[in-house]
């Protein structure tokens, strides 16, 4: 285990029934780092943030966040003890609008137990937590709209919002920008980071299949196939290797050296 680890998987493996779906995976998040995982279809990316999230109790091995044994904890305990994870609540919910959407995770933060939807109107801690998060993401002006009729883009960032109003230490998204175009993928990824460096997030992990974003964004990436750990490298190293990304994606390397430009996320 790294010592300065914010989480570390140690020596994991989870099974389903007679399939190994992960074997002896051993990973962690140091204080400060955004992390990656990548592979193809299937190579075990899932079920490893499922295990990394307390979600699923790993077969063997253990999982350790801020020093404690998380092991199938679940979500609302995750989340209490400092770490969030991106759920695409917006397909869930479409019909909140973005106050009680953003609402929701302020209120199970605080501790509101009852009907989070009255502590918007009557709780000021739940509204400016909320008012906080939604200027953190450019989303004050959609606050009495519907998720349901935000942008593609802003529905993403609505999610990732979201899991910020719990105030993590650690986030996990899963491909926060799929569905979105080039350029606004960029601009949430550059508002993420930003809002992440505001918020006082301490790391970062991401399960993303668009290289560009995985080269532009990672201080680290953890490369799955069948299961096991094929790479743990810092981008420069990881992007050197074409049979290693070739192993991974199937795609040519991105350029280390382009700058997306960063646009801003185009309303509906
Ligand atoms: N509940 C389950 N029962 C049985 N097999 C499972 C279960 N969940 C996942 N698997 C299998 O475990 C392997 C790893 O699945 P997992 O979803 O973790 O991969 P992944 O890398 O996230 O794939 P993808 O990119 O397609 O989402 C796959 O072969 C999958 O079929």
């Amino acid at each position: 285990m790294a010592s300065h680890a914010l989480l570390s998987a140690h020596q994991v493996s989870k099974s389903y029934g007679d399939f190994h779906a992960l074997r002896n995976v051993s990973v962690h998040v140091d204080d400060g780092e955004f992390i990656s995982i990548v592979g193809p279809n299937g190579a075990g990316k899932s079920t490893l943030v499922n295990v990394l999230t307390g979600l699923l109790k790993p077969t063997t091995g253990h999982v350790h966040f801020r020093g404690q044994d998380i092991a199938g904890i679940g979500p609302v305990e995750l989340s209490r003890r400092g770490m969030a994870r991106g759920f695409q609540l917006v397909n869930i919910f479409p019909a909140l609008t973005v106050r009680e959407t953003l609402g929701v995770a302020a209120a199970s933060r605080l501790r509101r137990i009852g009907n989070p939807f009255r502590s918007l109107g009557a709780d000021r801690e739940v509204r400016d937590a909320v008012e906080e998060v939604a200027d953190i993401f450019n989303l004050r002006h959609r606050l009495d709209q519907q998720a349901s009729a935000l942008s593609q883009g802003e529905k993403k960032l609505l999610d990732v919002a979201s899991a910020f109003a719990l105030k993590p230490e650690l986030i996990l998204i899963d491909e926060p920008t799929s569905g979105v175009s080039t350029g606004d993928k960029h601009a949430i990824m550059e508002l993420l980071v930003a809002a992440s460096r505001k918020a006082g997030v301490r790391g970062i992990i991401q399960v993303e299949h668009d290289m560009d974003l995985v080269a532009r964004y990672s201080d680290r990436i953890v490369a799955l196939q069948a299961g096991t750990v094929l790479a743990d490298e810092k981008p420069e190293t990881f992007f050197k290797d074409p049979a290693l990304i070739a192993a991974v994606v199937g795609t040519r390397p991105p350029k280390m050296t382009q700058k997306p430009a960063v646009q801003e996320i185009r309303p509906c």
